[in-house]
């Protein structure tokens, strides 16, 4: 069957289930009493978690500002946390602001300038900060310093400001879009990883602990499969669980109350939704398993490019259904199996030659 894009253009925009981003502010307000405020109760990212275990405590011990700290991944994996928690192991306060609200020199200045002793500076989407702030920036990272102008016109000149020695943590989901300059002057760069189901598990466990809820390991465990490796989507997912087995039950989450929920929330056994599946579908019907450049892609199911980048294909990559090529996107052989096709013979796109 194939795909009609208009059909796609025109579909109201649904909210998405498993979609990786906040859904709201309600969602954040939500998800921040889920948080876990110190590194012991982290779950997974055991690479980041031992870096930023010994760097810490080296900076403690010395009493110094910790080095800057970028962490980069796709969206709801704890990026925000993680910044939290490095100031609370520091015993240091955390002022928080993020790239597209700075939008003047003087803005920025303004944070720096009331920074106390070893304080956590957090900018969530640094990739997004003006090329005039980021200036700022420099000098206030290397040697905690800033030049700011005064007055105006001919009367104006520039004067040098001392800082607090302070941390820096960046956060990005486009570890690519920063400027070289900017990446370089980061002694500590976290790399956050899609989470694995037992991890996810343990998150789940947790939360349904924060909200009183009982649930059976095995339920756990399934809401953990279906959440996309990220903790953001277990914790909604076990929410709109609970509602359910609130209704439908007696609050208790079974297996079956789960599953039977997830199935009418159309998240499949992998965690894949709508979006995913249009998609592989978009790519197998319409371009024959590709290769096809993101534009076209983004055109045919009627989504941002950005947002396909970002949100939806690490996953899919990370999973084998996708492949990014230089010559455009693939779907595996895996991606026709899941939709319940005959994966073609040959991959799609070795025939045209291959990268
Ligand atoms: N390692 C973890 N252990 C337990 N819970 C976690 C973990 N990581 C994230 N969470 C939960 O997932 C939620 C989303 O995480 P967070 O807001 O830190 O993601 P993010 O990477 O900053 O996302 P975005 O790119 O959208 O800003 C948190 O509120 C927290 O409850
Ligand atoms: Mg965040």
């Amino acid at each position: 069957m194939a795909i009609e894009t208009d059909d796609f253009a025109r579909a109201p925009r649904q909210p998405r289930m498993v979609s990786a981003a906040p859904e709201s502010g309600r969602e954040e307000a939500l998800e921040r009493a889920l948080r876990p405020k110190g590194l012991q109760e982290y779950v997974g990212q055991a690479k980041v978690r031992e870096q930023l275990e010994i760097f810490i405590g080296a900076a403690k011990k010395r009493q110094e500002a910790l080095d800057h700290v970028l962490l980069f991944g796709p969206p709801g994996l704890g990026k925000t946390t993680l910044s939290h928690i490095i100031a609370y192991e520091l015993g240091v306060n955390l002022r928080q602001t993020s790239g597209p609200v700075l939008e003047k020199p003087k803005d920025l200045a303004a944070l720096l300038t009331n920074l106390e002793p070893n304080d956590v500076l957090f900018i969530d989407e640094i990739h997004r900060l003006s090329p005039v702030v980021e200036e700022i920036l420099y000098p206030a990272l290397e040697d905690y310093q800033i030049d700011i102008m005064i007055g105006e016109g001919p009367a104006a000149r520039s004067i040098k400001l001392d800082l607090q020695p302070f941390t820096l943590v960046g956060a990005t989901t486009r570890a690519g879009m920063l400027t070289n300059p900017l990446r370089d002057r980061f002694g500590i760069v976290g790399r956050l990883e899609f989470y694995n189901a037992s991890e996810l598990a343990l998150i789940v466990k947790r939360s349904a602990g924060l909200l009183h809820t009982p649930m059976d390991e095995a339920a756990a465990f399934e809401v953990a499969r279906r959440s996309r490796g990220t903790p953001r989507i277990a914790n909604r997912l076990l929410r709109r669980v609970r509602d359910y087995a609130d209704v439908k039950g007696n609050g208790h989450i079974t297996l079956d109350m789960a599953n039977r929920a997830l199935t009418m929330l159309d998240v499949d056994p992998i965690g894949f939704d709508l979006m995913d599946r249009k998609l592989l579908e978009a790519l197998i019907h319409k371009f024959d398993g590709g290769p096809v450049g993101l534009d076209n892609i983004a055109a045919s199911i009627g989504e941002e490019a950005g947002t396909i980048e970002d949100v939806i294909e690490p996953y899919l990559i990370q999973q084998g259904y996708l492949q990014r090529t230089t010559r455009g996107r693939i779907a595996t052989q895996a991606a026709f199996r899941h939709l319940g096709l005959e994966p073609p013979k040959i991959e799609p796109g070795l025939l045209s030659g291959g990268d």
